[in-house]
């Protein structure tokens, strides 16, 4: 690893921000606090110069690691150690550094992602990583718990850490933006309301991608209303393609897949091409017509066709509720699996004829579907982070009655925050309160 990929800029960061570096360049200078010996060190954080030369660099870590010794209270573990430069010479997979993000770190579904995100069960068992962690200025805490469960579990591929609360500073030249952060829907918040506090929350997170993050970053938004939210995040990001953005629709894909394959009495890997048709809210439409069993159409393979047409889908759309009245609390950890399923959805090449589901920007879809919303339709990937929407679908009555219901929601939606995304004033006339009790 180059110093110069390190970054390092001889400023003062006037935030929240605190770099907790496996390289640790960040942690070694005279005067720096890489220390975590209280939330007051995090505040003004100053970085060091890069233009020294490696050897030259481990000479002055070694007289900062004496120095950090003698300050145990501002250091804390594995952060204050020097990085062993020649060590890395040796070891490197030749791999650049992946820098991701990932806001509502401190949050259950994190909880779960950011461990397979740094094991290399998302990127690749070669693919070094650096975590760039975003909070709410109330999990800031949270946060450094969670960059300490991220050291006492000696990733190898985990390089670098980082966390705050600036999405300016934390989203500069990520590749990947997992935003999960949002406000949960409190008791009797109306969904408007919701749409508003999260919608602000997005675009800001849109503006920050926008002004610092790499011009082909690829943004999937988990925090709820999700299609909404990438909506207003993308818009609030123009020099972003649109098409760079998702919002999360893989857990309700995964969920119909589980269902069919219970009431056909087979494992569910036998169940293919379930397309998630539309918003991930109750009015979403997992499309039994296109889906496959053991390659063939689920309608031959299972005969009752009362069943798909009035409980398959609303067992789907409730799944999430159901499981809430059990646990107490919304699934995090099959949310967290079925993010890393939609990374790799876009990382590795989509199997001859299958496709997968992601609520994706409609700019020219095949399907009818109206322009300029967030909308999950089938996609498939040639592996390298894009897709391209599948044309062979077959959309029939029953279908099309319901992607119309799912449709009307998302572009009530969309005037309902006009304000944030540059189309004037709100015009709040939601058909109806759709979202799962708990969902948000
Ligand atoms: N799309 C899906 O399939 C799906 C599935 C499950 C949950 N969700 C949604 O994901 C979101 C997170 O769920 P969770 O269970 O992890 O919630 P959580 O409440 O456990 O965690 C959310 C975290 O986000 C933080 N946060 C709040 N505002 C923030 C901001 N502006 N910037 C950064 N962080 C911020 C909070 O402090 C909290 O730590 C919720 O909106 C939930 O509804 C979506």
């Amino acid at each position: 690893m180059a110093m110069a990929e390190l970054g390092l800029k001889a400023s003062y960061s006037k935030t929240h921000h605190r770099h907790l570096s496996l390289l640790s360049a960040r942690c070694f200078p005279t005067k720096q606090r890489c220390a975590f010996g209280g939330l007051n060190n995090a505040h003004y954080y100053p970085t060091i110069s890069s233009s020294l030369a490696p050897n030259q660099v481990q000479a002055q870590s070694v007289q900062s690691q004496e120095e950090v010794n003698s300050k145990h209270d501002d250091c804390f573990g594995v952060f204050c150690l020097t990085y062993d430069f020649k060590a890395e010479e040796e070891t490197s997979s030749g791999k650049k550094l992946i820098k991701v993000a990932v806001s509502g770190a401190a949050g259950m579904i994190s909880n779960h992602l950011l461990f397979k995100l740094a094991s290399g069960e998302v990127f690749g068992p070669n693919q070094p990583i650096a975590l760039k962690l975003l909070g709410s200025e109330k999990s800031f805490q949270a946060l450094e718990g969670v960059a300490m469960e991220l050291e006492d579990s000696l990733f190898p591929l985990l390089r670098e850490v980082s966390i705050g609360i600036d999405p300016y500073e934390v989203f500069q030249d990520v590749e990947w933006a997992l935003l999960i952060g949002a406000r949960p829907r409190g008791p009797g918040m109306e969904r408007a309301d919701l749409l508003d506090i999260n919608g602000k929350i997005f675009a800001e997170q849109g503006k920050a991608l926008n002004a610092v993050a790499s011009r082909n970053v690829k943004v999937i938004v988990v925090g709820n209303p999700c299609n909404t939210n990438a909506l207003i995040c993308l818009k609030n990001a123009p020099n972003i393609p649109g098409k760079n953005f998702h919002a999360l629709t893989r857990l309700d894909e995964n969920r119909a897949k589980c269902q069919l394959a219970l009431k056909a009495g087979v494992f569910y890997d036998k169940v293919s091409n379930m397309t998630i048709w539309g918003n991930h809210s109750t009015t979403q439409v997992p499309d039994f017509l296109n889906a496959r069993i053991d390659g063939l159409p689920v309608k031959d393979v299972i005969k009752d066709h009362r069943w798909l047409e009035e409980e398959f889908t609303e067992k789907v759309q409730k799944r999430g509720g159901v499981l809430i009245e059990k646990w107490g609390r919304s699934s995090a950890a099959s949310t967290a699996v079925s993010i890393v399923d939609a990374i790799r959805s876009l990382t590795t090449p989509t199997p001859q004829g299958h496709w997968f589901s992601s609520a994706v920007y409609t700019n020219g879809n095949p399907y009818g579907i109206a322009e300029d919303i967030v909308f999950s339709m089938p996609c498939r990937s040639k592996g390298n982070g894009d897709y391209e929407l599948v044309k062979d679908v077959v959309i029939d009555d029953y279908l099309r009655q319901r992607i119309i219901k799912t449709e009307d929601e998302l572009l009530a939606e969309k005037r309902c925050v006009a304000h944030l995304i540059g189309e004037g004033s709100a015009i709040c006339d939601l058909p109806g309160d759709t979202m799962l009790p708990g969902e948000m």
